[in-house]
């Protein structure tokens, strides 16, 4: 247990950060989330100590992480969309890079030198090899994965400059919800494979669309690395208990996945067989900015944080996030 030590959760209200606060405070961290509830949720917060706030306030970010005595940083707050990122990449270049420097230089001044950030595999790109792994060149094929590869740059850096101690947890494609049904996704609007689907299952969208099926994948469409939402949140408590350990400055950038891919049509199949439901699907032309596939070299995060993907399988992460969505789907309707 780690007592007294307590953490800044930037991003907390949000799908990972919310699974990750509840995780934290099971290993007896304090937490207290800043966000701006731009796309986070305020009942996503579970009575944890919580700021309304900017990622660009680096004076409110200097004050709060005084004020709390931060320990240690672990941060989420991001937009999240590779496709919109190949829209409008200004917007992913100022929340994503410029207010994140808001929160480094923060951190600098109120001396809080432990970071975990929420990178990507979105920074690997396309790569002619089954597995990713870390030390592979970085060749984002959109502005997203760029915007999050300029941050490990930043970190990089500031370790050698300023004796920053950080991790960039590179995810692959998060999913599922929390077993006990306290939390799960609520994107919106929903542009995720999974919800979609569920969404299309629940008889909540009249269709599915499949974005491409001329991939050069043995289906035709592309391959990710599903990987359990609270399979991440406990990726990231394994983090900052090792960023904690760590005395001198140093960056480091490691995989959270299982290693082993699904194509979307897979992840339909899985669906409808969870679900017990048929739905119209209809094959479309691709969506900018998607890599064929994306899986994950898991092995560093086994050595380096002792971690691996438990409920990672497909059918336990469309299982839980099934029952999340159906049991959202009873409640009344909110505005
Ligand atoms: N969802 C995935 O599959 C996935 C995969 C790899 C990496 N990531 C990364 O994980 C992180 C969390 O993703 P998520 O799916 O939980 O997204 P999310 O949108 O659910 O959560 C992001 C949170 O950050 C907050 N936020 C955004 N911009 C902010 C700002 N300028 N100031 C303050 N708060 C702000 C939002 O209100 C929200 O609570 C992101 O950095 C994302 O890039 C996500
Ligand atoms: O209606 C849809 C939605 C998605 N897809 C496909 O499903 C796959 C997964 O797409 P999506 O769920 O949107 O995730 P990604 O675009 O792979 O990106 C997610 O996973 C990345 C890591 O791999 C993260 O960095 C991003 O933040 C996160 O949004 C892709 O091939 C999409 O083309 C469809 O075919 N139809």
């Amino acid at each position: 247990m780690q007592d007294n030590k307590n953490i800044l959760v930037v991003g907390g209200a949000g799908f990972i950060g919310s699974h990750t606060t509840l995780a934290l405070r099971d290993a007896g961290y304090n937490v207290t989330i800043y966000d701006n509830f731009s796309t986070g949720h305020e009942d996503a917060c579970f009575g944890a100590s919580t700021i309304r706030g900017e990622l660009s306030d680096q004076a409110l970010l200097t004050q709060v992480l005084r004020d709390q005595d931060i320990d240690c940083v672990v941060h989420f707050a991001a937009l999240i969309e590779a496709g919109q990122s190949v829209i409008d990449p200004y917007a992913f270049f100022q929340n994503n890079v410029a207010a994140t420097l808001s929160l480094l230089k923060a951190m600098r001044a109120a001396d809080v030198s432990k970071l975990v950030f929420s990178s990507t595999a979105a920074v690997y790109g396309n790569q002619d090899r089954d597995l990713l792994s870390e030390d592979l060149p970085k060749l984002p094929v959109n502005p997203y994965g760029d915007s999050k590869l300029m941050v490990e740059t930043m970190l990089k850096t500031a370790a050698n400059a300023y004796g920053l101690t950080s991790i960039a947890l590179r995810y692959f494609n998060a999913a599922g919800a929390d077993p006990e049904g306290r939390t799960g996704e609520r994107h919106d609007p929903e542009t995720h494979l999974i919800p979609l689907l569920i969404q299309a299952a629940l008889g909540q969208r009249d269709k599915f669309m499949i974005f491409g099926t001329d991939y050069d994948t043995p289906d035709g469409t592309c391959i990710r690395d599903y990987i359990h939402v609270s399979d991440l949140a406990s990726g990231h408590v394994a983090a900052v208990e090792h960023v904690l350990g760590q005395t001198d400055g140093s960056f480091d950038g490691i995989n959270l996945g299982t290693g082993k891919g699904h194509s979307v049509r897979d992840v339909v199949d899985t669906v409808k067989r969870v679900s017990g439901r048929d739905f119209l699907v209809e094959e479309c032309p691709r969506r900018a900015g998607d890599p064929a596939k994306l899986v994950a070299d898991a092995r560093r995060a086994q050595g380096v944080l002792n971690w691996q993907a438990e409920r990672s399988d497909l059918e336990t992460i469309v299982e839980d996030a099934w029952r999340f969505f159906s049991a959202r789907a009873q409640l009344p309707a909110r505005n």
